[in-house]
């Protein structure tokens, strides 16, 4: 399949005199699973809110799953996008069960209230939940939760509403080295299953580019520095040029380390 699930074209976002974002051009197609890496404050979070459909563009067009931002309800859109992040983790609200933090994803709402969920919302709940080893976790309050819970029970939820796009934003922030591994382990899974939605994920680290990334944008000051087949952005070259300092990259079994050189 080849269809274009997001096609940004010369983006621009300015808030309070800066440039957050500047002329970014780029294109996900259907399957593909993306990163977006870059140092802290290069545009990462901002670019994932423009393809979640949650931030418009100051300048340039935003196609997202066939829908022009600016012409579409986003309100129709938006449920068709599955986003784990630290936003919307911060809007839990206090007490909040994990088994209705999912299970309200059908609705593209926080916080449960009278909706009336079926067995098979509540089957497909508890598999998302068991498939991301959180199966244990269905009746505890999410604010009572380890970070790596959280992250975990978070991507469960995004992927509740059968989306076609899955964004994740930084989704290995936080967690130990255990938590990351099993994390990065889990997403590997997820990138491997053909039936998964497309895949963006935001990260500092190359070390937590789960197996089965395809591609990979480099941001730096709002730019997108570089953009294509994950083997060929990752160049030391290039991911030095990102960072702003001389990098030694090395790829093993599939998962890429990175490290200053003198
Ligand atoms: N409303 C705003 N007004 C001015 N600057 C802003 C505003 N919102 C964000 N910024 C700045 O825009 C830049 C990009 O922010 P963004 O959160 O997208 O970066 P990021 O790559 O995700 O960073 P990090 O890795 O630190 O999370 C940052 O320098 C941030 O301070």
């Amino acid at each position: 399949m080849t269809g274009e699930v997001l096609h940004l074209r010369r983006v621009g976002v300015r808030r309070g005199g800066a440039d957050l974002l500047r002329e970014v051009t780029w294109t996900v197609n259907e399957n593909e699973r993306w990163v977006i890496v870059g140092p802290n404050g290069a545009g990462k979070t901002t670019l994932l809110q423009i393809a979640g459909a949650l931030l418009h563009p100051t300048s340039g067009s935003v196609a997202i799953l066939g829908e022009e931002l600016g012409r579409t309800d986003v309100f129709e859109l938006r449920p068709r996008i599955g986003i784990a992040s630290a936003a919307v983790a911060e809007k839990v609200p206090a007490g909040e069960t994990v088994i209705d933090l999912v299970l309200t994803a059908s609705y593209a709402i926080l916080g449960r209230w009278q909706e009336e969920y079926d067995s098979l919302d509540l089957g497909r709940a508890v598999e998302l939940l068991e498939a991301l080893g959180c199966a244990h976790l269905i009746r505890r309050r999410f604010d009572t939760l380890s970070e790596g819970e959280r992250k975990r029970v978070q991507i469960a939820r995004a992927l509740m509403p059968d989306p076609e796009l899955l964004l994740l934003d930084e989704p290995a922030a936080g967690l130990d080295l255990g938590g990351r591994e099993d994390l990065v382990a889990r997403l590997a899974r997820l990138a491997d299953d053909p039936a998964a939605p497309t895949m963006v994920m935001v990260t500092h680290h190359v070390e937590e580019v789960p197996d089965g990334f395809t591609h990979a944008l480099l941001l730096r000051g709002g730019q997108a520095i570089a953009q294509g087949k994950v083997d060929e952005v990752f160049t030391a070259e290039r991911l030095s040029e990102c960072f702003g300092l001389r990098l030694g990259v090395e790829r093993q079994d599939g998962r890429w380390y990175a490290r200053a050189v003198r």
